[in-house]
């Protein structure tokens, strides 16, 4: 029989009280019963607060000690243990073994209990027992707060290590912020779809926290994916635009796109370099939309500094997924209206030029004869008007020569009007070779009538172009049976050349040139007259 006396608590005080921590104080705990009994095992049991659970803290063998904080569930036989000691109180052989239980109280309620079994059995002073049970449950109590508050410093700590990490994280995805709005108000700069492309992978691989980039652009109406820029192995930028796949054949894109992801990151992966393994590190894909179109994807990765990935990552990359398709977006609604404009333009000038070419054929149609395409009397008024005044300022002479074909009525009462037409035609054609000075013109007046207008011409030039036209219509030998003249067509000439002295006086011209005229015809015809 071993006895459980004010001396044992006495020892019992001595060895628990010094000891700093729990696991210490089991560990005295323990070894103070050892000397009681060499094979007993104590065991500390607590109570939950809320229920009237009870869960294991410590499990002190002579040889053996286990504590667990959080406490364990309590195993089968112990729980059965433990309703039979609490319901009997009492020092019991059950299973070859007396277990005694000791409850421990704090602040009037039941903290827990010291559950302690041995092969001998313990003559227990209920005076002491009750003192060693206030001894267990102060020291138990102490050690309990410390480690529940060392508990909890280590969780401040750690939400405090946490803070200060979201802090940091929460910085740097500011800085990085702040330069994506840099680059992209460089994108709204850029002057066209290529240099806006260029700049980005450009700005993003030297500013933003990833060591490569590549866009590729996506057209679902004709199922391709072209790349633009990218990055190569030494970190500089090269053009891809040579790159051009169906999207379905190439499995990142169709997967994206299939199943609309915006963003996919793969850590630990191997990463390509013209579909050449080239190192391992972290990837990631963002996708481009237009709404429910997909437009475009970027690759990005940390091949060159191996920068790991940061927790903001997945946030940057996404507002730079963002950023990109507004731009592109934007950049080809620009183009668009450019090509539109431009279509336009192209359009108008056309127009415009076909209009051009229409008034100017209309100006000339107005202005020419349609039978014998030589100008009309419209223009050789309008020429008259204006070499009339520049003959009154300059005071330089002025020649009106009018041609008449001989006979003519008798030529279509003879041929035909239809060989009449082809006479005229003829005979319009071989005056108009006569005279190619500078601004002579010759038109035809009506009918059968020719006038030559000869600008700075004296009368001696006026006779050498009247003869010439005489001699040219003679040499096309157009026959004229019923002609008196000749057995040709002929035509005579009557001319006036003056030097102007008075503006609009242009009419008496014509009448004295018509004098000369009537002088040729009654002198017998193919002949020319000047005055
Ligand atoms: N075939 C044809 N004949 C025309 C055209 N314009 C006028 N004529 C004819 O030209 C003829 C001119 O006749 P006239 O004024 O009598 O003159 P002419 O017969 O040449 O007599 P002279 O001038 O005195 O030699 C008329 O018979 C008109 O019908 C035309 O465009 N085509």
């Amino acid at each position: 029989m071993i006895a459980l006396d004010y001396a044992f608590c006495l020892k019992t005080g001595e060895a628990i009280c010094p000891q700093e921590n729990l696991n210490a104080f089991c560990l005295a705990l323990g070894q103070t019963f050892s000397t009681l009994a060499g094979d007993s095992h104590c065991q500390i049991l607590l109570k939950s607060e809320r229920s009237s659970d009870w869960k294991q803290l410590a499990d002190i063998q002579p040889d053996n000690l286990n504590v667990a904080l959080p406490t364990v569930e309590l195993n089968e036989s112990n729980q059965a243990l433990l309703l039979n000691l609490l319901a009997a109180d009492d020092h019991k052989l059950r299973n070859n073994l007396y277990h005694l239980l000791l409850p421990l109280n704090m602040r009037g309620e039941l903290l827990g209990c010291l559950v302690i079994s041995t092969s001998q059995e313990i003559s227990v002073d209920a005076h002491a027992k009750s003192m060693l049970a206030l001894l267990l449950s102060g020291a138990l109590d102490s050690h309990l707060q410390h480690q529940l508050l060392a508990c909890e410093q280590a969780k401040h700590k750690n939400t405090e290590k946490k803070l200060v990490q979201e802090v940091c994280s929460q910085k740097g995805l500011l800085e990085q912020l702040h330069i994506l709005h840099k680059i992209s108000l460089r994108l709204w700069h850029a002057h066209s779809m290529d240099n806006m492309l260029h700049t980005a992978v450009y700005e993003c691989i030297h500013a933003l926290d990833f060591d490569r980039m590549a866009i590729f652009l996506l057209n679902s109406h004709t199922g391709l994916m072209r790349g633009t820029y990218g990055t190569d192995i030494e970190g500089k930028v090269t053009n891809e635009q040579w790159y051009c796949t169906a999207i379905h054949e190439h499995h990142h894109a169709k997967t994206t796109l299939d199943k609309k992801r915006h963003i996919t990151i793969n850590e630990d992966s191997e990463l390509y370099h013209d579909s050449k393994e080239v190192g391992t590190g972290w990837n990631a894909t963002i996708s481009l939309w237009d709404g429910d179109e997909p437009i475009g994807w970027i690759a990005c990765d940390n091949l060159i500094t191996g920068t790991p990935l940061k927790s903001y990552h997945s946030e940057l990359l996404k507002l730079l997924g963002v950023t990109m398709s507004q731009h592109l977006i934007q950049r080809r609604a620009q183009d668009d209206l450019k090509a539109l404009n431009l279509s336009l333009e192209h359009r108008v000038a056309e127009r415009t030029s076909q209009l051009e070419d229409a008034n100017k054929r209309l100006n000339q149609i107005s202005r020419e004869d349609s039978l014998t395409h030589v100008p009309n009397r419209r223009m050789l008024d309008e020429r008259l008007e204006e070499e009339w005044r520049r003959a009154l300022r300059y005071q330089t002479p002025l020649t009106i020569l009018i041609v008449d074909i001989d006979h003519f009525k008798q030529y279509n009462d003879k041929y035909g009007h239809a060989l009449g037409d082809q006479c005229l035609t003829q005979v319009a054609e071989a005056l108009s070779q006569v005279e190619r000075r500078a601004g002579a013109l010759l038109a035809r007046f009506g009918g059968e009538e020719f006038v030559f207008l000869l600008p700075g011409s004296n009368r001696e030039n006026a006779i050498s172009v009247a003869n010439r036209a005489l001699e040219a219509v003679r040499k096309l030998e157009i026959p004229h049976g019923d002609s008196p003249v000749a057995p040709f067509v002929t035509i005579s000439a009557g001319g006036k050349t003056t030097i102007p002295e008075k503006p609009n006086n242009q009419q008496q011209l014509f009448i004295d040139a018509d004098v000369a005229l009537y002088e040729a015809k009654s002198a017998g015809k193919n002949q020319a007259f000047v005055l």
